[in-house]
């Protein structure tokens, strides 16, 4: 997959199929376009692009909120699954003022034209330009509307989504999704008590502007080393310990080594319980082996 800015003079020598959206998530709405312009581009035999933008469009319209920063996936892992979803062409384009100021035949004019795209793909509810238009077939190119995906309780989307990592739904979260909710962070020094404990845990510091699942006890898995490892986490404030800084922390089972400085990926799996206050260590000893007794056998779906 190449990944390119968008810029006036871009030119494909290929034929494309063009899909269009922000794809917070790249969830199982999402998935069915690119299933989509997957058939369609095998049919027809395009190549696919999509057309994206680095941040959310909310950004360039409302009052700014640090969390309007926050995305279901990093920017390296939404490239992954661009590529994965059969992307041969990532191209993003800034979301600015000037941007959203065209009419819809403008963009089609000033941005879809330079695809020279024999087909475009949208989902139901994207609108363009200024005038809030759905994209029309032309002479050129026809366009394709998939319709909502929908579950028992409505409309798959990366709201629900946000709102299940949120409140510490995982199960919810990764059903949504249709592959494992992840966080990536750098292995960095807490309070050297975990091996007290018996079990040390790799503090992990994030540094992508994602969102954190609820504070609680996780079975997970952990991506390291070129290996997927069972393990457990705790996100929280050590409250056993009056800790005051949440901390991200993993406990990675049938593994002893140092691992400072490593680049560890999380694959949230489902929550064990939430955070409790125990009143002595061995208490919180005794409960985090029945946690791993949990995760241990947790099995995945696959
Ligand atoms: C699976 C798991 C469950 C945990 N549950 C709790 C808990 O319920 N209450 C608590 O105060 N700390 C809990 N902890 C966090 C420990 O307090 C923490 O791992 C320990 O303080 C080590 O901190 P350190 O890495 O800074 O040395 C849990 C940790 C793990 C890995
Ligand atoms: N099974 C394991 N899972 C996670 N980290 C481990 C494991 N075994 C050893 N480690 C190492 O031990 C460190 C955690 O030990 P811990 O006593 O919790 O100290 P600290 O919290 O100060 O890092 C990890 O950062 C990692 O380098």
């Amino acid at each position: 997959m190449k990944i390119l800015e968008f810029d006036e003079n871009l030119k494909f020598d290929e034929d494309l199929v063009l899909v269009l959206g922000y794809f917070d998530g790249l969830h199982r709405g999402h998935q069915a376009l690119f299933n989509e312009a997957r058939k369609v581009a095998t049919i027809l035999n395009l190549k696919i692009a999509v057309l994206t933008f680095p941040e959310k469009p909310t950004l360039t319209f409302e009052k700014f909120e640090p969390e309007m920063l926050l995305k279901l996936t990093s920017d390296k892992k939404r490239a992954e699954l661009f590529a994965e979803n059969g992307v041969d062409y990532l191209i993003f384009q800034d979301f600015t003022s000037k941007f959203a100021h065209q009419t819809a035949s403008e963009f089609s004019e000033n941005v879809v034209m330079k695809f020279r795209p024999k087909v475009v793909i949208t989902g139901f509810d994207y609108t363009t330009g200024s005038d809030m238009k759905n994209l029309k077939n032309t002479e050129d190119y026809r366009v394709i509307i998939i319709p909502e995906i929908t579950d028992n309780q409505g409309k798959i989307s990366s709201t629900r989504i946000r709102k299940a990592v949120e409140n510490g739904d995982i199960a919810q979260a990764n059903s949504l999704l249709g592959y494992p909710y992840e966080t990536s962070g750098l292995v960095v020094h807490g309070f050297a008590r975990g091996r007290q404990l018996g079990y040390p845990t790799a503090n992990l510091v994030i540094k992508d502007y994602v969102h954190i699942p609820a504070v609680g006890v996780y079975t997970c898995d952990v991506i390291f080393d070129g290996g997927r490892h069972r393990g457990f986490a705790s996100i929280g404030y050590n409250d056993t310990f009056n800790g005051t800084e949440k901390t991200v922390e993993v406990h990675i089972f049938d593994f002893n080594g140092e691992i400072y400085g490593e680049n560890l990926t999380v694959l949230w799996l489902d929550k064990i319980r939430d955070m409790v206050k125990f009143d002595d260590i061995d208490h919180l000893i005794e409960q985090m082996k029945d946690d791993e007794n949990i995760a241990r056998n947790y099995k995945t779906k696959k």
